[in-house]
């Protein structure tokens, strides 16, 4: 499967709820093709916000975000987003939570459908729970069918909402190193909004943090790959970890 990388620009964006309150206020910034970014910031400075703007869940009073690619037609299921809860079917396995997209869109034949669908349950390593249903898999398997169903339409962008918050330790670092064999094997876009400073070091390409719906900082990140865990271990983490968590304590 070739997927094709998005990046998208947001031009001085802004949302305004009815409230009066302003979760996203003039951002201008762009989150680059075929890298991963991650979002931190305290709570309720807009990360939720501004990702659901990206996926077009919510309008803003102002500004536009954009996505810029090789192909200017854009299709439906070209964005993805994951959310902390997997929320499945309950009546459907796990095949059939993964076909769900695919049948909404109807791109394909019953028999196309069904092979992508197992192809991607294959991919996130669940080749053999196809017929699982909800209540049988673990917290850990959900996720991993969440993860298939949301990339089973070959978006190119991934937006993922505090995806593995709800996961123990252990879980959270073999999805992390499965959502980067993921970004690898589709060539995708991703923005991860994530309140857990490790993790963000870990995946991400860029950081950037969000304070007061503004973005106030955009840093780099320096750290080499593979990111596997052994690097969780190096004095390069400890000193990039102490940036990050210094640029969220300065942004406040
Ligand atoms: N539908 C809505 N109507 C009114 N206010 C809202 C709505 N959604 C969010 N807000 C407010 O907008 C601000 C930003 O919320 P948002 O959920 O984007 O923050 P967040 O950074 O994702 O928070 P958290 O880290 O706690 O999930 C908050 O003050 C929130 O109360």
């Amino acid at each position: 499967m070739t997927l094709r990388a998005s990046s998208i620009r947001c031009d001085d964006v802004t949302v305004q709820f009815d409230n009066g309150i302003r979760a996203v206020d003039e951002v201008h910034t762009d989150f680059p093709a075929g890298k991963i970014t991650t979002l931190i910031g305290p709570s309720g400075c807009g990360k939720t916000t501004l990702l659901r703007l990206i996926a077009g869940l919510q309008s803003p009073v102002s500004g536009t975000v954009q996505f810029i690619d090789s192909t200017s037609v854009r299709r439906r299921g070209d964005v993805a987003f994951v959310f902390q809860q997997p929320s499945l079917l309950p009546w459907r396995d796990a095949i059939g939570n993964v076909l769900l997209p695919l049948e909404l869109i109807a791109r394909d034949t019953a028999s196309q459908r069904r092979g992508k669908a197992a192809a991607m349950l294959e991919m996130v390593g669940l080749g053999d729970a196809l017929h699982r249903l909800p209540h049988q898999l673990s917290g850990g398997m959900k996720m991993r069918v969440s993860l298939a169903r949301a990339l089973v339409t070959e978006p190119s962008v991934l937006l993922m909402d505090e995806p593995f918050a709800a996961l123990d330790d252990m879980l959270r670092n073999s999805l992390g190193q499965l959502l980067l064999k993921l970004w690898q094997d589709l060539s995708l876009t991703v923005v991860m909004v994530t309140h857990d400073i490790a993790e963000s070091c870990l995946l991400s390409h860029q950081i950037q943090v969000m304070h007061s719906g503004e973005i106030t900082q955009r840093i780099d990140n320096p750290l080499g790959w593979p990111r596997d865990e052994q690097l969780r271990r190096t004095a390069e983490f400890g000193t990039f970890y102490g940036t990050v968590s210094d640029a969220l304590r300065s942004s406040a």
